[in-house]
């Protein structure tokens, strides 16, 4: 369910006086999607995504969300582009929520995920990488090490309702993560939440990259690892050494790696798993009962994180040293 904001026809003709983009075919809501309200609309210039911005989204760092679609699309990666009103605006008000109208990208999402997903995934996040260097807007990650330390503290007290000891055995990793984490890798625009939700593809193709909303500055490796670990598990757990090596591998192509980013690899994919872990829980812990989203298993990024910290360096991963 992703309509809070009810959007009437007579909103809609308003609304879009204030662009150029010709007769609405249709505009019907989008059920997929948890944070914001998102419609399809359709008229006789081409398919749209209208999105109203709800509360967890901050008013204040819009302009960089779409700012850097903006920039990115401009540079060739395949993500949404914002439409400018006529007066030259991309952010607008709508029923009293920010909105935005951004363009249409073909593609479906895959469900189940095959070698070649990992492969263009690769190949287009290092693109993506490149392609953001030039950003002139910054946005601080306050999902980085930081921001966990602020999370489990905010769990820590009722993380053994998910199993007897989780709440101590986060705590040791977060201290070892604290203690490790680096402060000099190559770093810049990374998209941070780069699932397989927010991937769309047609004929074994790449054609879409969506949802930029935890988009930030951080290491490139971290979000290398953030893919490695939502494309390069198995449902039943196992890690695929294949996918790994052909998400890296296309990757490095681009964006070659340098030796202190390999060596960090383990360490970032610990890091990112103990994010996801950690939003997770917070859900899991604070979620009203009856509420229309199901929180996601936190506990499938629990055994993530043990996979990386078992191995015994990034040559798990298919990769050459
Ligand atoms: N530019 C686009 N082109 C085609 N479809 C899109 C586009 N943007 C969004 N969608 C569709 O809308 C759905 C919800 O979008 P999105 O994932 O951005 O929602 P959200 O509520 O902002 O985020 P989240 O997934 O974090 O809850 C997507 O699954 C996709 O079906
Ligand atoms: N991709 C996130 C949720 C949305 O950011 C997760 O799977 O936990």
């Amino acid at each position: 369910m992703a309509v809070y904001t009810e959007v009437t026809d007579a909103d809609l003709r308003a609304f879009l006086a204030r662009y150029d983009l010709g007769d609405i075919l249709s505009f019907k809501g989008i059920a997929e999607g948890v944070e914001n309200s998102n419609y399809l609309l359709q008229t006789d210039r081409g398919q749209y995504i209208l999105t109203l911005y709800e509360k967890r989204v901050e008013r204040n760092e819009l302009p960089f969300f779409v700012n850097l679609m903006e920039h990115l699309a401009s540079r060739g990666i395949p993500c949404p582009t914002p439409v400018h009103s006529r007066d030259g605006e991309t952010l607008q008000e709508l029923n009293d929520r920010p909105a935005a109208i951004i363009t249409f990208l073909d593609g479906l999402w895959p469900r189940r995920i095959h070698p070649f997903h990992c492969r263009e995934l690769g190949h287009h996040l290092a693109h993506l990488h490149l392609a953001g260097s030039d950003f002139a807007g910054h946005r601080r990650n306050r999902l980085s090490i930081d921001g966990w330390r602020n999370l489990l503290d905010a769990c820590r007290a009722r993380a053994d309702e998910v199993f007897s000891g989780l709440g101590a055995e986060l705590e040791e990793e977060l201290q070892e993560l604290e203690a490790r984490w680096p402060d000099d890798l190559p770093s810049g625009i990374v998209h941070a939440d780069l699932f397989p939700d927010n991937v769309f593809f047609r004929d074994e193709k790449l054609s879409g990259l969506i949802d930029f909303y935890f988009a930030c500055n951080d290491f490139y490796a971290y979000d290398v690892a953030i893919c490695m670990n939502a494309w390069c598990f198995e449902p039943d757990g196992a890690f695929n050494a294949t996918k790994a090596r052909l998400l890296l591998g296309a990757y490095r192509k681009v964006r070659p790696f340098s030796q202190p980013e390999l060596d960090a690899l383990p360490l970032m994919a610990r890091g990112s798993a103990l994010r996801f872990l950690l939003t997770r829980l917070y859900d899991w812990l604070n979620h009203p009962p009856g509420a229309f989203v199901d929180p996601k298993d936190p506990l499938e990024y629990w055994r993530k994180l043990r996979f990386h910290r078992d191995i015994p360096g990034p040559g798990a991963y298919g990769l050459e040293p």
